[in-house]
């Protein structure tokens, strides 16, 4: 529904009770740190894109600390493809050779995330645009995943794709303090200043445990977790992600988005969730309403 049809279809009462029904979540999340996960395939609706903005910048001003993690996977691909190149997944990974991590850095450092810098300052808000490198506020080191239903120890080499081995705080809680909104590509930066493409779900799951988030927010272009008839799995426990993962149900980018999410449910992020990012103003609903939009994970 359009923000037109939406105004002509509830009545004003019924509009102010919607208002009145924010302000216990106003009162409990104020000051508090919400780290938000843009994803790639949730931003590509410029109607989407703008309610998306305009979103983060009413929790800022009602007094809430979003943070925005953003990907930028489809983006990606179409500058690769320009450039002659398919990319590839391993597990949610994308195998990144020295050209891709040039494509990749100047996709997620540059074009998506001055875009949606761009977008919410339009909208009133101060978004500054960060990667990894400025500061040097998240370090990485080459990551050798483990394949999956293999053996401990059987590793893969997916190039130049980064675990994250620390992240300094200090350099959002800055921003945080000046009322500034940090929009962080996912871009990390090694020991001796090479450069690591990291999936931004889990950069998002790691700031927000760092950050002592009260909330992790991953957006998406699914209605949350599926079940395999695909309905909407509404809370999901370590145990039943655990069974999704070895029979199947999970799989490619929602892996290391459900790694992410439990991870950081474990490590005293209070509530994460994984939300339909094609949901009109979804950010709103999940975090100011009494109406979920998604997957809640639990830590047990
Ligand atoms: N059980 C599942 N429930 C929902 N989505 C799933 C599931 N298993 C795999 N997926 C895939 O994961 C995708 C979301 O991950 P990804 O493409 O990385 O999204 P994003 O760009 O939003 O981070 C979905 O579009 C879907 O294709
Ligand atoms: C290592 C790795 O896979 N990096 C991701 C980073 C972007 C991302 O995560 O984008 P989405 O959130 O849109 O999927 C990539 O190169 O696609």
């Amino acid at each position: 529904m359009t923000d037109t049809a939406l105004q002509q279809e509830i009545a004003p009462a019924r509009k102010a009770e919607i208002l009145a029904e924010a302000l216990p979540y106003i009162k409990r999340f104020f000051d508090k740190t919400i780290v938000i996960k843009y994803g790639g395939n949730a931003m590509t609706d410029p109607h989407l894109k703008d309610c998306f903005a305009r979103d983060v910048v009413l929790l800022k001003l009602v007094g809430l600390n979003p943070v925005v993690v953003h990907g930028g996977g489809p983006q990606i691909e179409n500058l690769l493809a320009r450039v002659g190149k398919k990319g590839e997944f391993i597990q949610g990974m994308r195998v990144t050779d020295a050209e891709t991590m040039e494509v990749v850095e100047m996709v997620l450092g540059g074009q998506v995330n001055k875009e949606i810098v761009n977008l919410i300052n339009k909208h009133g808000g101060k978004a500054v645009g960060l990667t990894g490198k400025d500061a040097g506020f998240i370090r990485a080191k080459k990551l050798l995943m483990q394949r999956q239903d293999a053996p401990e120890g059987d590793l893969i080499d997916v190039g130049q794709v980064g675990e994250i081995t620390g992240i300094d705080p200090s350099l959002i809680a800055f921003l945080d303090q000046g009322d500034f909104i940090p929009v962080i590509a996912p871009i990390g930066v090694g020991a001796e200043g090479e450069t690591y493409n990291i999936n931004a779900d889990v950069v998002a799951g790691k700031l927000a445990e760092i950050l002592k988030a009260e909330k992790l927010v991953l957006l998406t272009n699914t209605p949350g977790v599926l079940d395999k008839a695909g309905n909407l799995l509404t809370g999901l426990t370590p145990r039943q992600i655990e069974d999704l993962v070895a029979d199947g149900t999970l799989s490619g980018g929602m892996l290391p988005k459900i790694g992410s999410a439990l991870d950081a449910a474990r490590n005293g992020v209070k509530s994460v969730h994984i939300i339909d990012g094609r949901v009109e103003h979804c950010l709103l609903l999940e975090i100011l309403t009494d109406h979920g939009v998604g997957t809640m994970i639990k830590s047990k």
